[in-house]
């Protein structure tokens, strides 16, 4: 365990780090964040000893630093410095055993067991075996970085400290070191404490984050708790925008561009919609902020085109989305740009209109098929039966995350209404349907205008999304109920 307390100290009289304190447990990593300048290589070098401490002290494992012999901090507390400049007349098998200088009794001369060992596993856990006869300076910026990581995993000491240990990597090597070094900790229940310029990586592989900045403790604590939009904003002066992992609960930042290229102004019209037997398709001229539960690319992004396509009945939804990308891109778009919903409705049968607000326009666009209806406080009696309502929503504005949320509601409750109105059925409970099976909603905004953060029925947005849900709905099932009544 490495405990700091009130660490203060600089360089000559002057002060650059002042009461800096926090406890590190064995097996948990700590990252410290900041600046450029804001003491965290001097925090190191206080922390390790390099420079003394004017106040405060630093204790390992209960005891004070101060009663440890050089050669017994050695064999405590393994150091990754920012600089290896000393080393590079080296092979990296030399520079690797040096790590194991703490635990000789006259140099090079009790060569053990042990030692040769530790030099081995700490190569293999970087990846370095194949070059261990190189000399360094023969070596990439990364692959040398590795052979210093390695030098110090090869101290095999409780405490390690790391100034920047993904410096010169390839994303690649960035996770492979960092993965290695968290499972050392976990498995040999490390200490460590390093410093990170990426605050993203920070947060996912540390326990506790230390925020600097000028040379004192601006947060402490867990990921959550540190990487926080105002406090980054403040600390670095630039805008970020926060977000969650998408499989970690650890906070990730996005920098927002201070500069950006005009984009053109662009507005989504109803006539702009390209009806065919095969499809209903829209082409934005510019990406769409959008959030859908659509086949192709569902979830959230940015995306120009969005395509609701004719299947027949008895499509085979088992490998849908590979084949509707496939679709998508022998119709000459990019799945990588390109929503992509199906129904089994006649696409000509899709009704889209525009409402007009006085915050800007939506234009809706709903195409129903209601012969598996489902009352879905029912749906629990049921076996899979396909059916498809596809509601899409584009709106000329500017959307908060609440307003895509607030808008997929409020559409959803106008589409279940107009369904009431129109007394469609659950064929199997005989009770009012709410939807069917396999209903999709896609909201999409142009994120140029107007703020719109709410999308609820008491907003403006929300009003016109309701009603032009409800009718585009209610007109969509007649088209329906009329292409039926004629098949049969
Ligand atoms: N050897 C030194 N002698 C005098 N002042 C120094 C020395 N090293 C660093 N400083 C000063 O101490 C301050 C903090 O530097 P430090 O290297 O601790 O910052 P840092 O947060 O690690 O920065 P970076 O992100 O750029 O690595 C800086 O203003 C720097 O000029």
């Amino acid at each position: 365990m490495l405990e700091i307390k009130g660490i203060t100290g600089g360089y000559g009289e002057k002060n650059i780090v002042n009461d800096v304190s926090f406890t590190v447990n064995k097996g948990s990593i700590l990252g410290i964040l900041g600046p450029n300048g804001s003491g965290k290589s001097t925090l190191m070098k206080l922390i390790s000893g390099v420079l003394p401490a004017a106040g405060g002290e630093v204790r390992i494992d209960g005891k004070p630093m101060a009663d440890f012999t050089a050669k017994e901090l050695a064999r405590k507390m393994a150091v990754l410095p920012q600089l290896h400049a000393h080393a590079f007349a080296h092979t990296v098998r030399e520079t690797v055993s040096l790590g194991r200088y703490p635990h000789q009794s006259g140099w090079f001369s009790s060569w053990s067991d042990e030692d040769e060992e530790a030099v081995v596993e700490a190569m293999g856990l970087m990846d370095i075996s194949q070059y261990e006869q190189t000399q360094i300076d023969r070596m990439s910026g990364g692959e040398q970085q590795r052979v210093f990581v390695a030098q110090a995993l090869a101290q095999d000491a409780g405490i390690l400290l790391l100034d920047e240990p993904t410096n010169h990597l390839d994303i690649n090597h960035q996770k492979e070191l960092l993965d290695t070094i968290k499972k050392q900790a976990i498995e040999k229940d490390l200490t460590i404490v390093s410093i990170f310029h990426d605050i993203n990586l920070a947060s996912m592989y540390c326990d506790q984050l230390l925020l600097m900045d000028g040379g004192g403790v601006v947060r402490i604590g867990e990921p959550h708790e540190v990487v926080r939009e105002q406090d980054i904003e403040t600390v670095y002066h630039t805008r970020v925008s926060n977000h969650p992992h998408p499989e970690l609960p650890k906070p990730q930042i996005t920098l927002l561009p201070g500069v950006e290229r005009e984009s053109s102004e662009a507005s989504i019209r109803a006539k702009d919609f390209r009806i065919s037997k095969d499809m209903v398709l829209y082409q934005s001229p510019i990406p769409l902020k959008t959030v859908s539960s659509a086949v192709v690319n569902a979830g959230s992004g940015w995306f120009r085109n969005f395509m609701n396509r004719h299947v027949d009945a008895f499509y085979n939804i088992n490998n849908s989305v590979q084949e509707m990308s496939e679709y998508i891109e022998e119709s000459g778009l990019k799945t990588t740009d390109t929503v992509g919903m199906m129904t089994a409705v006649q696409t000509e049968d899709a009704i889209i209109k525009e409402y007009e607000g006085p915050f800007g326009s939506v234009v809706i666009a709903v195409t129903a098929g209601v012969g598996n209806g489902v009352d879905v406080s029912k749906a629990v009696e049921r076996t899979l039966r396909v059916g498809t309502i596809n509601t899409w929503i584009l709106v000329n504005g500017i959307l908060s995350d609440e307003a895509f949320i607030q808008a997929m509601i409020t559409a959803t409750e106008a589409k279940t209404k107009a369904l009431q109105q129109e007394q469609v059925k659950d064929p199997l409970t005989g009770t009012i349907a709410t939807g069917t099976s396999t209903d999709s909603c896609l909201v999409a905004a142009t994120q140029q205008g107007e703020e719109l953060p709410y999308a609820g029925p008491i907003t403006e947005l929300g009003k016109l999304i309701g009603v032009g849900v409800f009718e585009c709905t209610i007109e969509a099932l007649k088209l329906y109920q009329l292409a039926k009544a004629k098949s049969l």
